[in-house]
């Protein structure tokens, strides 16, 4: 298993998440649903290590999250996860291919120059590689965040409603390219989103509702 978790606690004021068990398989691509509220971000806050559970475990590849100090969490994180955000988050002062080449260099990632070309070439944005990020359209710079998240090899992708703010032709066809490049790479992705027809183009579906995670057929 790429991702597990065993009996995963998360609350603020009040309690959010109660005992999510889950297991994420490598290669598999899964959907989160849930409402406005219901603590998806939380959970892949949780799972990226960007929080800490108030009890339970995670696993990412087999190493036990849980159990890190913060400075051990980061280098997992930047190792180990790619993620997409709602609001894209390149950059503004680098060009795209140098966000590209970033988590390369923060991992010491060498023999791999070619790369950030051949993903940007992949989502059919190579001529864009000198551009700086505000230069380009929401979807374009979305697909530059595809790229930045596979570029590292990472274990697990995290998507955060990763179409949050696009238009829905644009965001189907981020969406279908997103998918496309994450199953030709073989990667593993958690998407969260609140688009249900997106069940059919995933291995798996979840819920959270009311702090469980419900699995759907
Ligand atoms: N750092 C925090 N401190 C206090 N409360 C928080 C914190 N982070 C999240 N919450 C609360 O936890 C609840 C779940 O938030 P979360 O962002 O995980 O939900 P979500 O399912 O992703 O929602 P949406 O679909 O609207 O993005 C909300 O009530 C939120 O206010």
């Amino acid at each position: 298993m790429i991702l597990t978790t065993h009996q995963l606690c998360k609350g603020f004021e009040h309690p959010l998440l109660q005992d999510i068990n889950l297991q994420v398989a490598q290669g598999e691509v899964v959907l989160l649903l849930g409402e406005s509220g219901s603590g998806k971000s939380t959970l892949l806050n949780l799972l990226a290590g960007m929080l800490t559970p108030d009890s339970g475990q995670i696993e990412i590849a087999g190493h036990p999250l849980h159990s890190m100090n913060d400075a051990e969490r980061t280098r997992m994180r930047r190792r180990h996860i790619g993620f997409i955000y709602q609001h894209y988050n390149l950059i503004p002062t680098l060009t795209v291919e140098e966000n590209l080449r970033l988590p390369l260099q923060l991992n010491n990632i060498q023999g791999v120059e070619e790369r950030p070309f051949q993903l940007l070439e992949r989502v059919g944005l190579l001529e864009a590689a000198q551009r700086m990020p505000a230069s380009l359209s929401g979807g374009e710079q979305q697909r530059v965040a595809i790229c930045r998240a596979l570029v590292h090899s990472p274990s697990l992708i995290l998507a955060d409603e990763p179409t949050g703010s696009l238009d829905n032709v644009t965001a189907r066809k981020v969406v279908d390219l997103m998918f496309e490049q994450v199953r030709a790479l073989g990667q593993t992705l958690m998407v969260v989103s609140h688009n249900e027809a997106l069940q059919t183009q995933v291995d798996a579906s979840y819920r959270l509702h009311d702090g469980h995670l419900v699995p759907l057929p």
